[in-house]
């Protein structure tokens, strides 16, 4: 697990570490990390640092100075150094001084042609972004999307790629994308939230005493240590039985990937409620398949709605489920039969869990009738909706968002977008199902899911096109995959570092 902080929280920590240490130290500190890092991209992208051109994208504040000390020192391994300055008058006084003494090369952005622009920047080996750190606001400024909009070469960002927003990762197109992000004291929100943009994100310690994270991102040996195994004592009801209430004669398959994926992350019973009985039965013959949730018989958990239908038959069986009273997981036709029926409510007990798991356009469905806007901060949104519904908000995504009722709030961020796939929503209404009926704290138990379901997807998909049913077949090799991180499965995980998060 790691812990993920605002700028609010960001900027008070510096604050008391700035008074303590002696003037520039930091910034020294964070600068040095940036020029060691830059080399070594520099002898990766060329074979070599001597003579190689590096191009500083310098802006108006403390990110820049960073930039140009970090230009400074590359000046001692005999790199070429330019400087585009976007706020001549408002740069950085001793990082320029710094980067003049050493002998780097200073332009003014607003002197350049668009090309002489492209020259400069194609020109270069590598290209430092030092626009903007933690003071960004709104998208790049045209000036400066005008030469992000040239560069051709690898891109090492300071503290963040410049046009994203540190607190909620949103970024127009015109945002710097980063091979690497280089960033100081703590991860910032939009390191997880816009995790393509930054590329593989290095943290460099400040030294900062922080408070409790805004946000938390479970690692593997966390999932591994949540989930539920089977022991000496255990038989198949005792570990948790999960319900699967989903699918219909139009949507069949919808309950056979629910089902499969519950099936396949647990050894637990699993049974299974609906229309689709026959081919859930026939995929799947170690599940009790039944008709109806009446006859399903006792189970610790249901995950309710996939191909369910919106109409009279579905809310009946969202009724049924709810009126059972066991933790419960709501996703897609379930979440639209909530937003246009708020009366199923009535069939929850008080405080009874319920995870829902929207995508985007289920979330506006449930959240606007409440006033609640999906807009560019998707995880004020979430915690906003799990908080009125008092349920946990799974919302869907490249980075997945997960809030507790009680603000707590996970992300797990994808490295490929292979999921983009039908059916791999039902997959992950299997995880959570089979995550609650093992018990545990439910914003962990979704939160433990959906980094299966991205590990399970990364697996099938292993650099080619995917498919939820080969999703469903690589959720043990996830499962096995945590376990080991935890320790308590033997083999190699060939895991990938949590701060390398790759795109692609
Ligand atoms: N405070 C500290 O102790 C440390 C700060 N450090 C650096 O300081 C940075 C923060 O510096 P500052 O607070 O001076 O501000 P920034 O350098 O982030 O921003 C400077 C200025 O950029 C302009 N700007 C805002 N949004 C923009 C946009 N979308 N496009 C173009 N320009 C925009 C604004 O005029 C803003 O004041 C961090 O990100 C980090 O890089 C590091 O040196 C480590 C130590
Ligand atoms: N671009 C993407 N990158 C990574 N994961 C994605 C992306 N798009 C969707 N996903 C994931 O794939 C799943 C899709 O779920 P959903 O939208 O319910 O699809 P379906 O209804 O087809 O099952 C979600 O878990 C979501 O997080
Ligand atoms: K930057």
């Amino acid at each position: 697990m790691y812990g993920v902080w605002t700028v609010d929280q960001v900027r008070a920590a510096e604050d008391v570490a700035l008074a303590k240490a002696p003037d520039g130290a930091l910034m020294r500190r964070a600068a040095f990390a940036v020029a060691v890092r830059a080399a070594a991209m520099l002898r990766a992208a060329t074979g070599g640092v001597a003579g190689r051109h590096v191009v500083l994208l310098v802006g108006s504040g403390n990110n820049g100075g960073d930039a140009l000390w970090a230009g400074a020192f590359l000046r001692r391994r005999a790199v070429a150094v330019t400087a585009v300055l976007f706020a001549p008058d408002r740069t950085h006084p001793p990082g320029l001084a710094a980067l003049r003494r050493a002998g780097g090369r200073v332009v003014d952005a607003g002197d350049q042609v668009a090309a002489g622009r492209r020259d400069l920047v194609t020109g270069a080996d590598l290209v430092v972004d030092g626009i903007v750190g933690l003071s960004a606001r709104g998208p790049l400024r045209p000036a400066a999307a005008a030469w992000v909009a040239a560069v051709t070469s690898p891109v090492l960002a300071v503290d963040l790629p410049s046009g994203v927003d540190p607190d909620t990762g949103h970024a127009e197109p015109s945002a710097v994308r980063a091979d690497v992000t280089v960033t100081f004291g703590a991860h910032k929100p939009a390191h997880v939230l816009a995790a393509p943009r930054c590329g593989l994100v290095q943290l460099v310690d400040l030294g900062l005493d922080l408070p409790a994270p805004d946000l938390e991102v479970l690692g593997p040996a966390d999932v591994g240590r949540a989930w539920r195994l089977p022991g000496p004592a255990d038989d198949k009801f005792t570990q948790g039985v999960t319900g699967v209430a989903a699918g219909s004669a139009t949507y069949p398959g919808a309950a056979v990937l629910a089902v499969g994926s519950a099936v396949r992350a647990t050894s637990g019973m699993v049974r299974y409620a609906g229309w689709a009985a026959d081919e859930v039965r026939s995929r799947w013959p170690e599940v009790v398949a039944t008709g109806s949730v009446a006859d399903a018989g006792r189970v610790q958990a249901w995950a309710v709605g996939p191909g369910l239908g919106t109409g009279q038959a579905g809310r009946d069986v969202l009724a049924a489920v709810l009126d059972a009273g066991v933790p419960t997981c709501v996703d897609a036709d379930g979440i639209t039969l909530l937003a246009r029926y708020p009366d199923l409510w009535d069939h929850r007990e008080p405080d009874r869990t319920v995870v829902l798991t929207p995508h985007d356009r289920e979330f506006a469905r449930i959240a606007e009738p409440l006033g609640i806007e999906l807009g560019t901060d998707r995880v004020a949104a979430t915690r906003e909706l799990a908080r009125r519904l008092n349920t946990v908000v799974l919302l869907k995504g490249h980075a997945t968002v997960i809030a507790s009722p009680g603000g707590r709030t996970l992300v797990n961020a994808a490295r490929s977008a292979w999921l983009a796939t039908p059916g791999s929503g039902d997959v992950l209404t299997g995880l959570v199902g089979a995550a609650l009926a093992a018990g545990g704290d439910p914003l962990v138990a979704a939160g433990a899911a959906s980094w299966l379901h991205v590990r399970a997807g990364e697996l099938a998909a292993g650099g080619a096109p995917t498919s939820a049913s080969a999703v469903v077949a690589a959720v043990p090799g996830a499962v096995r995959a945590a376990l080991v991180s935890a320790g308590r499965a033997p083999g190699e995980t060939g895991e990938l570092c949590d701060h390398e998060r790759r795109y692609g």
